[in-house]
C-alpha cells in the first residue's frame, strides 16, 4: 500500500546528491501520508550510492517503526515535530548544504535581496535562535524540531518554506517530499546569491515590499499566473 510513497521518497532523497546538496550521508528526506498518519523517511547513515527504495523506513507520528528493516534518520524526530506543528506541509528535506549552512553557523537570517529569493520564500529565511544546554543534552532532536516551531510563531510556513537551525543547516518543506528538494535548491542558490551579494554591497537593503509580493504571489497563492498550469508553479 506505501510503495509509491516509499518510491516517492527514495526518489527525492536521490535528487540530494545530484544537486550537489549533501556530503557522504549527510541529510534525509521525508514525506508524509496525512490521511494515515505515516511518514516514509531515509534510513539513517546509509550511503545515496547504496540507498534503495526498500531501505526507505515508515514510521508513526509517534515515531514507531511500522515498516523498514532499518533505523529511519536521526532526524526523524525533528521532521516529526515539524508535521504536527505545520499541517500545511507534506514533504521535508534536511542537508548540510553549504551555502545555507554557512549563514546558519554565522546564526544569520539570509535577507530577501532579489526575485530569485523573492520568487519562493516571502521575506527572509529565518535563523533559529541557538538551543540552550538542557536542549542540546535533552531529546536533542525532537527540540530542533521546537525551536523551528517557535521560530515560526510569528510566520507562515507556507509562505516561508524553510529555515536555518543556529549552528546547523537547514530544513525545507513542500506539499510533498520532490517540492520540498526544489526548495532546498532553491534556498541553497539563493543563499550563494546573498552571500556575495553582501559581500559586494554591506549596505545592501532588502528588496521592496512591492517587488517582494509580486514575485511571490505571481508564483503562489490564488493570483498566480506564472506558467501553463498551476502545476507548473515551481518549474
Ligand atoms: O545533522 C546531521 C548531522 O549533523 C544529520 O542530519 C545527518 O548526518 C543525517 O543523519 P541521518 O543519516 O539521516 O541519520
Amino acid at each position: 500500500m506505501f510503495e509509491e510513497l516509499k518510491r516517492r521518497v527514495w526518489e527525492a532523497n536521490l535528487q540530494l546528491p545530484k544537486h550537489e546538496l549533501v556530503t557522504f550521508t549527510w541529510g534525509n528526506v521525508s514525506e508524509i501520508d496525512r490521511e494515515r498518519g505515516i511518514v516514509a523517511i531515509k534510513p539513517s547513515g546509509v550511503p545515496y550510492e547504496e540507498l534503495k527504495v526498500d531501505d526507505i523506513v515508515l514510521v508513526d507520528l509517534e515515531g514507531r517503526v511500522l515498516e523498514g528493516n532499518l533505523k529511519p534518520s536521526s532526524d526523524t524526530p525533528t521532521h516529526l515535530v515539524l508535521y504536527r506543528a505545520f499541517p500545511s506541509i507534506g514533504g521535508i528535506v534536511h542537508t548540510h548544504s553549504p551555502w545555507a549552512t554557512s549563514w546558519a553557523q554565522a546564526g544569520l537570517p539570509i535577507p530577501a535581496l532579489g526575485t530569485t529569493h523573492a520568487d519562493y520564500y516571502y521575506g527572509e529565511i529565518p535563523c533559529t535562535r541557538k538551543m540552550t544546554e538542557s536542549e542540546i543534552r535533552g531529546e536533542y532532536e525532537r527540540e530542533t524540531g521546537n525551536v523551528i516551531v517557535e521560530t515560526f510563531r510569528e510566520r507562515d510556513p507556507s509562505r516561508v518554506l524553510g529555515v536555518l537551525v543556529n549552528q546547523h543547516g537547514p530544513f525545507c518543506w513542500g506539499k510533498d517530499a520532490q517540492e520540498a528538494v526544489y526548495h532546498a535548491v532553491v534556498l541553497e542558490e539563493v543563499a550563494k546569491m546573498a552571500y556575495h551579494t553582501v559581500v559586494l554591497n554591506p549596505e545592501i537593503d532588502a528588496i521592496s515590499q512591492p517587488l517582494l509580493d509580486r514575485h511571490f504571489f505571481r508564483k503562489h497563492g490564488s493570483s498566480a499566473y506564472y506558467g501553463q498550469t498551476s502545476k507548473s508553479k515551481t518549474s
